[in-house]
């Protein structure tokens, strides 16, 4: 589309912008949403890399604040027709309190959809999580599933009831009057692992590998698979929908979809190793040196560690029970 004035109105906040889904998303806008006439990104941490955005015609607007605060979060949404919401603690590694996690998740949340109410923002789209269906705490595997496979969605850890706590506000918001008489618009997306440039997840199993003279050890049999899905495609998806929300909103409104693509079902490892095995590291296969019960020995350990460290300092490892539990139990969609 020709880049002219006038197609230019829409103003878009992405919170989480500087994280690493909302990077992409944020410049996914940039790139394919012709009608961009602002672009608001609102982040605890604003990364330094937003100044090299500002030279184009799209005016970025870096807001430094936090979703907790209820004021922040409406004075960044006033005026903006388009909100897409990842900011979030994605935390299963024991890094913040059961408190922090509520707070940024739920309560920020909250926030960002009375924000949208109070100052007449009538398009939300939110980023949920594979994790409020499964795994649940049982273990039960979730195979090739969708958004209607029937799964018992229980969970216990502070980030999936997080997660599934603000989706369930985001979908219940759908409908409510927002300032000015018209009506709330929501989505939620729900990806499985995202995995991609600036994922720092595999950078760490990188890191992990080195320290251990190139090597990792298996710890998950490969029968067990996990979806995985890359992050440029998850941002377009974001895109997509928020463009679709208001000549769909009948069809989409209150609706959540899962955030899957091409890439292959492998155990959490071996998909890794697609990236790892070419930067040098090897996957040793130890599973009949390391039984299950030994791993979650060493997984609890890990736990017990962290909570007498505490105090002096953070010890959050990738392998703890629920790391380990997730990890061993197919989850495909
Ligand atoms: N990474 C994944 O595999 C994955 C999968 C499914 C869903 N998600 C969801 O995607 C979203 C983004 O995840 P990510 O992997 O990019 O994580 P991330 O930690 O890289 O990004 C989260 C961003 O939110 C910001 N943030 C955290 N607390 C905030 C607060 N109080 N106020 C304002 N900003 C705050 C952080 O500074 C960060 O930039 C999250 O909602 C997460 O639940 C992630
Ligand atoms: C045996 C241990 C070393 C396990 C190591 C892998 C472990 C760190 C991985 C396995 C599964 C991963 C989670 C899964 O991809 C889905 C999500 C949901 C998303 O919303 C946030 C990230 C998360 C929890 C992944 C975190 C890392 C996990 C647990």
């Amino acid at each position: 589309m020709a880049d002219s004035a006038e197609t230019r109105k829409l103003v878009y906040l992405v919170t989480g912008g500087c994280g690493f889904l909302g990077e992409h998303v944020v410049r996914m806008l940039l790139q394919r949403e012709p009608r961009l006439y602002e672009l608001r990104v609102f982040d605890l941490h604003l990364g330094p890399w937003l100044e090299e955005l500002k030279t184009g015609p799209v005016q970025v607007t870096a807001i430094q604040g936090d979703v907790t605060q209820a004021h922040e979060v409406a004075a960044a949404v006033a005026g903006a027709h388009v909100v897409i919401h990842t900011a979030g603690l994605v935390d299963v590694f024991g890094r913040a309190s059961p408190e922090t996690i509520y707070e940024v998740n739920v309560q920020g949340t909250k926030n960002v959809i009375e924000a949208c109410v109070q100052t007449g923002t009538r398009f939300l789209v939110y980023t949920s999580s594979m994790e409020v269906v499964g795994p649940n705490i049982k273990g039960h595997p979730f195979y090739r599933g969708n958004e209607d496979t029937p799964y018992e969605a229980i969970h216990r850890h502070p980030y999936p009831c997080s997660k599934a706590q603000a989706e369930r506000l985001v979908l219940e918001a759908n409908g409510r009057k927002v300032h000015g008489g018209l009506s709330l618009v929501t989505c939620a997306l729900r990806p499985t692992g995202i995995y991609g440039e600036g994922h720092q997840i595999m950078r760490d199993f990188y890191h992990q590998g080195l320290r251990l003279g190139g090597r990792l050890f298996r710890a998950i049999p490969a029968s067990v698979e996990h979806s995985r899905v890359y992050v440029g495609n998850v941002a377009w998806m974001h895109v997509l929908v928020a463009q679709e929300l208001e000549q769909r909103a009948a069809l989409m409104g209150g609706q959540v979809y899962f955030c899957y693509d091409e890439s292959p079902y492998k155990s959490y490892e071996d998909f890794n190793m697609e990236f790892l095995g070419p930067c040098g590291l090897r996957l040793v296969d130890t599973r009949l040196l390391v039984p299950y019960w030994l791993l979650m020995l060493l997984a609890t350990l890990n736990a017990l560690l962290q909570w007498l460290l505490r105090p002096l300092l953070l010890y959050a490892p990738l392998l703890n029970p629920y790391t380990l539990a997730v990890a061993n139990t197919t989850f495909t969609v």
